[in-house]
């Protein structure tokens, strides 16, 4: 039996750029990302979404669009990873650098996927055009994609 653990993904835009965190240390570290991290056994996975964001780079957000859900799985790992990744073009505070991790402005015409998860660079053009996605992908380690499927959707 799987074990299935619930994660949460925060893409942060203003109009053309994208906040994305340089992971500072531990899963995911060296690598560009969303905000985001394991939600709670006493919250929603939206609530814990939003606590992730403001804990990883100070920004507020009320207002996240669910965007897309991505389940990864690594061979010789019995745990599922179900990503769920939201979207939010409406939020208050400053961005701040936090233990994790180190926020960055990017344009989104120039998003740096050679230092990010490697899946990135296949479901952020659907993201980018504004269609929602589900996806499954096998990991072989962190950088090898075994096989994946990836398909646009209408509703999450
Ligand atoms: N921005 N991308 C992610 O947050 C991301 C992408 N791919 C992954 C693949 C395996 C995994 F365990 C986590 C991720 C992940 N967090």
């Amino acid at each position: 039996a799987k074990m299935i653990k619930i994660l949460t993904l925060v893409l942060v835009r203003d109009g053309k750029r994208i906040l994305l965190g340089m992971k500072k240390r531990g899963f995911g570290e060296g690598r560009w990302n969303g905000f985001g991290g394991k939600v709670e056994k006493q919250e929603t996975v939206i609530d814990g979404a939003k606590r992730e964001l403001r804990e990883e780079c100070g920004l507020v957000s009320n207002i996240l669009e669910k965007i897309g859900l991505l389940k990864f799985e690594f061979v010789g790992d019995p745990q599922l990873l179900e990503v769920h990744v939201f979207t939010t073009e409406q939020f208050t505070g400053t961005v701040e650098e936090s233990s994790e991790m180190r926020p960055e402005w990017f344009d989104t015409t120039n998003i740096p996927f050679d230092k990010m998860w490697p899946d990135d660079k296949l479901w952020f053009p659907l993201y980018l055009k504004g269609q929602k996605f589900s996806g499954y992908f096998l990991f072989q380690g962190h950088d090898n994609i075994l096989k994946y499927t990836l398909d646009e959707v209408d509703d999450l």
